[in-house]
């Protein structure tokens, strides 16, 4: 569905990004991008997300000088706080009890760019997640399996406990898995 003679690069260590561009049915080469994800005070999580993408792609264009290049961001945000990665186990147990019994979003965003012809597009998806009451044992098991320590919100979806833990989901899931498939499709479409 799309010209299979250009190269695309993922800019991503992020082993499910990896799985799921996968699952379009595309080639494409994987590298590390890395990146101190700053979160900014007062900034809107829709511009937190697109800045996050586009920076990692600027650093990408450092390594690949053709075809598509590919990367994306993802954050949790409860009560308009924005929540990244856990810091540490006592970090995760906090944002878990937290997200517990409430209904929080995620978004992602994500950035593209063809090197050959500069079309470039920044786009992003949300999807809300309801996460039904949580015990701390549950948490606590959940923080032990290792999981959540690279994941943002300190969940994955995706996860067996990530999956008992999620009641309802309003949007793309693959969003919160980290790449709306959907909407990246579409516009990778675009660029080509
Ligand atoms: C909410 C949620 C996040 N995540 C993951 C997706 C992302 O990998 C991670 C958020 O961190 P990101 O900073 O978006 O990505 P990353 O550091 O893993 O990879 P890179 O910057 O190199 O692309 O959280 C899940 O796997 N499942 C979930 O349900």
């Amino acid at each position: 569905m799309l010209n299979k003679n250009i190269q695309i690069t993922l800019a991503s260590k992020s082993p499910r990004r990896r799985k799921l561009l996968k699952s379009l049915g595309l080639k494409f080469r994987s590298i590390s991008v890395d990146l101190n994800e700053d979160i900014l005070d007062g900034e809107h999580p829709i511009l937190t997300v697109k800045r996050l993408s586009l920076h990692k792609l600027e650093l990408a264009k450092n390594k690949i000088k053709s075809g598509i290049i590919i990367t994306a961001d993802t954050i949790v945000v409860l009560n308009k706080e924005i929540i990244g990665k856990p810091k540490n186990e006592k970090d995760a147990f906090n944002i878990l009890k937290n997200l517990s019994g409430k209904t929080h979003i995620v978004y992602t965003g994500f950035a593209i760019e063809n090197v050959d012809n500069q079309k470039k597009i920044i786009d992003y998806e949300k999807t809300k997640v309801t996460f039904r009451v949580l015990s701390d044992d549950e948490i606590n098991e959940y923080i032990k399996s290792g999981s959540p320590m690279d994941k943002a919100g300190a969940y994955g979806i995706q996860d067996d406990y990530g999956a008992l833990f999620v009641s309802k989901i309003n949007g793309c899931y693959y969003n919160v898995v980290g790449l709306p498939l959907q909407k990246l499709f579409i516009n990778l479409k675009k660029i080509i």
